[in-house]
């Protein structure tokens, strides 16, 4: 290390705390990246302030040194958000945890950006509420980063993504100003709400460092199906027959590729024998007879059409939750295989085309790739995995992989659908920001980076250059 580092460590160990500063190279590597494996860490130093003030002392420092700063929560994102490879300080809010002023008529709590997902979900529980943006990594997730991702999950159907559920902010800018957004209002039209402009802004305008988050009333008794379907088109019939009657908190599916890797690799138990190409999630509260018999009508009706081959339906919180983990283990299951992993979206009605399309390029190109599909299909959101053949080398793989994105953004592009439906931009995809973003609005977000943070500091490098 040259004097110049050094010496910078020092001053930013005077600008914080000593002991809040970390070097050594398994925190660089540890707080450097994400959950995605592309990028090679490389921070200057991991800061962990404990307080507002601190974080503007960071900032301005970073500002007087011109040094970029990067933003890092549960560190669970898989777009390269939070990934620090050019010699930046990272911003870590671990030690900002704290929940605050509950309020029950307001029915909203106030965060640190370090709260983990499932610890506000635990708060909410405790006091008769319920935090229902909720996704396979809510154990490490941070409200921060959800924020700084506008992170969507499993219950977006029904409860909206993380922006629904903020309604104040605060926020250190790239100048190092704190900036108080809404102050927890529902209703305030005066002008432009800045708060959305940071909700899913990547932390490249500035960092959450505090935020007033609303609760809702906890679901009652809720019951899932997984039903069998022959393909997409059942699939779609079933969404639409259940919506009409029956408020859903979640419509999932996964391909019985997906289905079949979960179950050799878990203990999660097959809900029934009958395999087939596809299987739809869907959840409900069950509160009353009527619901319940409607749902078993409509159960009927779709095996009566041929959309349903078999089915499914919860009798106990267990078997509830044996349905859900044939879901939410989907994607740590098939981490083994080094998947290619991609976060689409088209409008609902769209996509059993939109995904016969992606199925049809890939197949024929690469005929030797297994491709797993699952996701939010009540939101029109797809996740596409491939998972490397043994045959392959890591990095041919890749290669291989780069030609699948390009087609599968140029079909995204015909179907006017985006890029990145709930993962985020960062490092992966800001080369393929124009295929759902117009040069025009790329522009005016560039001018929006540069009102909030002249310099340029904040994440830089992440969504575009
Ligand atoms: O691993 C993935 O591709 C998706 C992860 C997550 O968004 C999910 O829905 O399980
Ligand atoms: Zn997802």
């Amino acid at each position: 290390m040259n004097h110049k580092p050094l010496k910078l460590i020092e001053d930013l160990e005077t600008a914080v705390a000593p002991a809040r500063v970390l070097t050594d190279s398994d925190s660089l590597q540890q707080y450097g990246r994400d959950w995605t494996r592309f990028h090679t860490p490389a921070p200057l130093a991991i800061v962990l302030p404990s307080s507002v003030e601190e974080v503007q002392a960071v900032v301005r420092f970073a500002r007087e040194n011109q040094i970029g700063l990067v933003p890092s929560g549960g560190r669970t994102g898989l777009s390269a958000s939070a990934v620090a490879t050019n010699g930046e300080i990272v911003v870590a809010f671990d030690r900002m945890k704290k929940i605050s002023n509950f309020n029950p008529i307001d029915r909203t709590v106030v965060c640190e950006p370090g709260v983990i997902t499932e610890q506000l979900q635990q708060f909410a529980e405790e006091k008769d509420l319920f935090y229902p943006v909720d996704f396979a990594s809510s154990g490490s997730s941070q409200i921060g980063g959800n924020i700084a991702t506008n992170a969507g999950g499993i219950k977006v159907i029904r409860y909206g993504m993380t922006r629904d559920w903020v309604v104040g902010l605060k926020v250190v800018t790239g100048t190092g100003e704190l900036l108080e957004l809404n102050g927890g209002l529902v209703k305030n039209n005066t002008g432009y709400d800045l708060r959305q402009l940071f909700i899913g802004g990547e932390g490249t305008l500035g960092f959450i460092v505090e935020a007033t988050m609303k609760l809702t009333r906890p679901p009652e008794n809720l019951t899932a199906l997984m039903l069998g379907a022959e393909d997409m088109n059942g699939v779609m019939s079933i969404l639409k027959a259940f919506q009409q009657k029956v408020d859903l908190t979640a419509f999932e599916f996964f391909s019985e590729q997906a289905l079949s890797r979960v179950v050799e690799h878990s203990q999660v138990q097959r809900p029934f024998d009958t395999p087939t190409p596809f299987y739809a999630l869907l959840e409900f509260e069950n509160t009353s007879e009527a619901i319940s018999d409607t749902v078993m009508e409509l159960f009927e009706h779709c095996m009566e059409q041929g959309w349903v081959l078999d089915g499914v339906m919860s009798q106990s919180i267990s078997q509830l939750q044996n349905l859900w983990a044939c879901r939410e283990f989907i994607s740590e299951t098939i981490t083994r295989w080094t998947p290619y992993k991609n976060d689409i979206s088209v409008v609902v009605s769209k996509v059993p085309e939109f995904l016969a399309e992606i199925d049809n390029v890939v197949n024929r190109e690469y005929p030797e790739f297994e491709i797993i599909w699952f996701g939010h299909i009540g939101d029109g959101n797809l996740h596409l995995n491939i998972l490397k053949p043994d045959s392959l080398s890591t990095e041919e793989f890749l290669q291989k992989c780069n030609h699948v994105s390009k087609w599968v953004f140029e079909i995204v592009q015909e179907y006017v659908g985006s890029i990145s439906a709930e993962h985020g931009v960062g490092l992966l995809k800001k080369d393929y920001l124009t295929y759902t973003r117009s040069e025009a609005e790329i522009d005016l977000m560039r001018g929006i980076k540069k009102v909030f943070d002249p310099d340029g500091i904040m994440n830089p490098g992440k969504i575009f250059d």
